[in-house]
């Protein structure tokens, strides 16, 4: 049993309107080519939203303006175990752009489901379809 430390991971799940920003993790990194919410490691003396901010900033070059926190998740793979600390970023300043040349696509809510994205992220999707796609009816 390995005793590796949880590596932590601050998320963004990007609104706009009634569609998710993704970008697609290069071949080289661990779950290439499979699309992510952007956000990447909390980095020592960090908070999460501090990590959030400066990661979205590198990353895809917005100011994150609105955030709240939306949900935790620990996952194994293999190779690393990640904690992934999942915000809903509701404001931000600035047009996104793969930063690291990373394409980007803005995908609508219900078209989650047919996306590629890292094995971890399966409670990620149906949370967020759950939150924003429940049907209220009349
Ligand atoms: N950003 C992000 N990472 C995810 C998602 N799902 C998932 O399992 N991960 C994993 C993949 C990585 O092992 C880890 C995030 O690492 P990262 O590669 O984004 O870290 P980073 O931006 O700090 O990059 P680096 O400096 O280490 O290259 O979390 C997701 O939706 N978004
Ligand atoms: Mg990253």
């Amino acid at each position: 049993m390995s005793t590796a430390k949880v590596i932590h991971v601050a998320v963004g799940v990007i609104l706009r309107g009634q569609q998710i920003l993704l970008a697609l993790r290069n071949g080289k990194q661990h779950q290439g080519g499979k699309w992510e919410f952007p956000g990447g490691k909390v980095e020592q003396g960090e908070t999460v939203e501090q990590a959030l901010k400066r990661e979205l900033q590198e990353e895809v070059a917005i100011d994150v303006t609105a955030s709240s926190a939306f949900m935790q998740l620990e996952y194994a793979y293999p190779e690393k175990t990640v904690l992934l600390d999942i915000y809903l970023v509701t404001g931000f300043d600035g047009e996104p752009e793969g930063r690291e040349g990373q394409p980007l696509r803005w995908v609508g809510i219900a078209g989650l489901g047919d996306i590629e994205f890292p094995d971890a992220n399966q409670p990620i999707v149906e949370r967020i379809q759950q939150h924003f796609l429940t049907l209220k009816p009349a």
